[in-house]
This record gives structure tokens, sequence and C-alpha cells, in this order.
């Protein structure tokens, strides 16, 4: 067993663009922990979406490695879907939650189409899970009924559902104003060192780089670490 949640080892990522090349990543390696939080900041274009539905097993790279826990992708892309079912947490900009069900049951969803069938422990978890983000209260309203932070922070408990090995969060205080975002950003931080799961996430918002623990800067194809706040 690795002692790395998440691996990208010279990942490069060139699009075509008529007959020009244009090479976005240029072996970048990444190495992330459980229990470990990480920020990917750097101008826009930089290539930190592309890198994260790399990791996410959204979208292939053009050479490198990913290891997702001890998986690595390979290139038979059904193995894809199982690891992005089962080690993927994904949060993204705007918390696109299903309008028809309640909180409780956007969890129980996540439940149903994991290969867990144990009803009674995803329940706990995800009570488990709602109480830590502050949403106990909330788990029989609808999506309508909640403010947009809440909204993100059942997107986070959601992401958390399968237990995976690795959170991948794009943007996630895109929509959301200062404080909401910061409270965002504490509640992800807090359930990543609660389970122990990695995780990572791409942002503009300087304001929030306190809360990670090691951030990463993307700049013409290649990566840097700028800042370590273990
Ligand atoms: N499918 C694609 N085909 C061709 N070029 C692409 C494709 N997707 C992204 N690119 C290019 O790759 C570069 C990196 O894009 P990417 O979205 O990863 O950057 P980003 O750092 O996430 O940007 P932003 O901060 O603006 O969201 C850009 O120049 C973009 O135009």
């Amino acid at each position: 067993m690795t002692s790395y949640a998440l691996q990208l080892n010279n990942i490069s990522k060139v699009y075509q663009d008529g007959d020009n090349e244009n090479t976005v990543l240029d072996k970048v390696s990444l190495k992330v922990k459980p229990g470990e939080f990480v920020a990917i900041v750097g101008p826009s274009g930089s290539g930190k979406s592309t890198m994260l539905s790399i990791a996410g097993a959204l979208l292939s790279s053009t050479e490198g490695e990913v290891i997702i826990g001890d998986t690595s992708l390979d290139n038979n892309k059904k193995n894809w879907i199982r690891v992005r079912k089962e080690k993927i947490g994904f949060i993204f900009q705007s918390h696109q939650l299903i309008p028809y069900l309640n909180i409780g049951d956007q969890l129980n969803l996540i439940a149903k189409i994991s290969k867990n069938k144990d009803k009674k422990e995803f329940e706990a978890y995800a009570d488990e899970l709602l109480n830590d983000l502050g949403l106990l209260d909330s788990k029989t309203k609808y999506p309508n009924k909640l403010s947009g932070g809440e909204k993100q922070r059942v997107a986070i408990a959601r992401a958390f559902m399968n237990k995976p090995d690795v959170i991948l969060a794009d943007e996630p205080t895109a929509s959301l104003d200062g404080p909401r975002g910061r409270q965002v950003v504490e509640m992800i931080r807090k359930v990543v060192k609660k389970q122990n799961r990695a995780a990572i996430m791409v942002t503009h918002d300087e304001r929030i780089l306190d809360l990670v623990d090691v951030i990463y800067r993307i700049e013409n194809g290649k990566i840097h670490d700028v800042k370590s706040n273990m």
C-alpha cells in the first residue's frame, strides 16, 4: 500500500490547435498524502482545471502516470468509471444539487450507487457528515430552502459520502461571498483532517490560502510549491 492518496508522475497535456500544439502541462508531478489539503493557484488558462480533470479520471493525459490510492489509471476507460465512483469525490463551482431531492436523499443517492450496501451504516455516516457540516437540522429540506453556502456544504457532504481517497474541488468558493466562501473551505478542511482524506482545491481566492497545508502554483506548464503551512 502506497503512502500517497494521489500521485501525478510527469504528466504532460498537449492540446492540438489546428497545426499548432499547445503544451498546457509539461511533465508536472504532484504527490498528495492522506490528510493533506492542497491548493492549486495560477493565472487564468495555466492548466489548473486540466490538471484537476486528469487527476479525477475525467481527461486523459498525453504522457505520464496517474495513481489514485493504489490504483494506476491504465488505458482501460471502463476502470476509470469505477475509480471515479469509488475513489474520488468532486466539489464543483456551483453545488449541482438535485432540486427534487431533500438533503438526506441527495446523500442516500450516493449510498445507492456505491458498492457498500449497508444502509444503516450509510445513514449513520450521512448524519455524522451533516452534523460536522452544521446541516443536521436541514436534512429534510429541499435545496431551494437553503442559502448558497449551505448548498455548497451539502455538496461537500455528498463528495465525502463514498469515503474517497481524494477530494477534488474546482473553485468551490466562486459562487459565494468572502465570509461564506471561507466557511465552506473551513468545512472542507475540517472533514479532510477528521477523516484523513486528501484534497486538492483549485482557487483564485487568495484569502483562503491560510486554510490549506501546501500551495502549488502552475505557470507556463510547470508546477512549483510556493508555500507550506505545515
Ligand atoms: N478541450 C480543449 N481543447 C483545446 N484547448 C483546451 C481545451 N481545454 C483547455 N484548453 C486550453 O488549455 C489551457 C488551460 O486551460 P484550463 O482550463 O486548464 O486553465 P485554468 O488554469 O483552469 O484556467 P481558469 O483559471 O481560467 O479556469 C487554456 O489555454 C485553454 O484554452
